[in-house]
C-alpha cells in the first residue's frame, strides 16, 4: 500500500475519545492521603492472626544475573528465577513485599554475582530489612559450559539447570543447598544382554541436590562442575553439542561398553557424592526418557552422612 492510500483511511476518534468509548472515566474525588507515611499500613498491623507462617514472600522473579565458573575467570550472564521468603509470626498481618525486589535491584546495581558468599550476605540483609529472624533465597538458572568432541576437539556449548538455596536463621546461621540437573546417555544392560546385537539407549536426566558443609569454599572448586562430573562420569556416555563421525563412533562404542540401568546411575552418582568431603547430605534422581516406551524410567535416593 503506497503512502497516498494510507492518508485516505477513515478518520479515527482521538485516543482520549477512544478510551472513553471503551469505558475509561475521569478520576473521582481524592479523599485519602498520598504521602506514604500518612497512608494506612495494613501489612504492619499487629493482632493475633491465629497462625505463624513458615514462608511469606515472592516467587517466579526473573532477573539477569552473573555467575562464575572456576575454570574461566570471566563471568557468565544468564537469567535467574528467584524465590524470596521469610517466616512471620501470628502477631503480624503481613510482610513488606516491596523490600524483596528493592534489595534485588540494589544488588543488581552492584553487579549481582550469584555465588554462595553473596547469597549469604543477601539473605541475612533481607532478614534484617524485614525485621524477621530468618530469610531464604532460592535462585535457578541455566548454566552454560563448553564441551569438546572426544576426537575432533570441536567445541560447543551445553547447558545444565542449576539451583542455589541459601537460608539464614538468627539462631542457627546458614543452610546452603545446591542442585544441578545434567543430561547423559544411558544404554540398557538388559537390552544389550538379551539381544544378538544393538541395545536401546536414551537421554537420562540426573538431578543432584546436596547440602554443603558450613566451611565449603567455592573458591576452591566450582560445585556445578563437581556435580556435572558426578553425573557424566558414571553415564554410559556424555552428551556433546558437536560430533563428527570419529566422535560419534567413540561415544557410540563407549555407551555400549558402559550399560546402565537408572538404578545403576543413581547408585554410582551417590557413591561419588558420598566421597565429596563438603557434602553433608545428598539426593540423587535419574529419569530416563526411554526410547522404547512412551513413559520414563526413574530411580531416586536420599542419604544423610550426618546420620551415619
Ligand atoms: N504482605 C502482603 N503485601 C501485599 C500482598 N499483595 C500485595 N501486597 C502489597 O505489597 C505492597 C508493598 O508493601 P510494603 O513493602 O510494606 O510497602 P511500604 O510499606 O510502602 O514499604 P516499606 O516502607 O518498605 O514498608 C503493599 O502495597 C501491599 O498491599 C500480599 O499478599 N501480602
Amino acid at each position: 500500500m503506497n503512502q497516498t492510500n494510507i492518508n485516505t483511511q477513515k478518520q479515527l476518534p482521538s485516543k482520549e475519545e477512544r478510551h472513553k468509548l471503551f469505558g475509561s472515566v475521569d478520576p473521582g474525588p481524592r479523599t485519602k492521603p498520598i504521602e506514604k507515611d500518612e497512608m494506612a499500613d495494613l501489612q504492619n498491623s499487629r493482632e493475633d492472626f491465629l497462625f505463624d507462617l513458615d514462608a511469606v514472600g515472592i516467587s517466579n522473579v526473573k532477573h539477569p544475573i552473573r555467575i562464575y565458573s572456576s575454570k574461566k575467570p570471566e563471568m557468565q550472564t544468564t537469567i535467574g528465577t528467584f524465590r524470596f521468603a521469610s517466616s512471620i509470626g501470628k502477631g503480624s498481618k503481613g510482610t513488606n513485599m516491596s523490600r524483596f525486589t528493592e534489595q534485588l535491584d540494589r544488588y543488581h546495581n552492584d553487579g549481582f554475582a550469584v555465588d554462595i558468599t553473596t547469597l549469604k550476605k543477601f539473605t541475612k540483609e533481607l532478614a534484617d530489612r524485614l525485621k524477621q529472624e530468618d530469610a531464604e533465597v532460592e535462585v535457578s538458572y541455566p548454566w552454560f559450559f563448553e564441551r569438546r568432541g572426544p576426537f575432533s576437539d570441536l567445541a560447543g556449548m551445553n547447558h545444565a539447570d542449576a539451583t542455589m538455596k541459601v537460608s539464614y536463621h538468627q539462631q542457627t546461621g546458614y543452610d546452603v543447598e545446591v542442585s544441578l540437573t545434567g543430561k547423559i546417555t544411558t544404554l540398557c544392560p538388559c537390552s544389550k544382554e538379551i539381544s544378538e546385537y544393538s541395545a536401546h539407549n536414551q537421554r537420562g536426566n540426573v538431578t543432584m541436590s546436596v547440602r554443603l558443609t558450613e566451611d565449603f569454599d567455592e573458591n576452591d572448586m566450582d560445585w556445578k562442575e563437581a556435580l556435572l562430573e558426578a553425573a557424566e562420569s558414571n553415564a554410559s556416555a556424555r552428551i556433546h553439542p558437536v560430533l563428527k563421525r570419529p566422535d560419534e563412533k567413540a561415544v557410540t562404542e563407549q555407551a555400549y561398553e558402559n550399560p546402565r540401568f537408572v538404578e545403576d546411575i543413581v547408585r554410582l552418582v551417590a557413591a561419588d557424592l558420598y566421597e565429596l568431603p563438603y557434602v553433608e547430605r545428598f539426593y540423587v534422581a535419574c529419569r530416563n526418557e526411554e526410547s522404547i516406551h512412551l513413559h520414563d524410567a526413574i530411580a531416586e535416593v536420599t542419604y544423610d552422612k550426618t546420620e551415619e
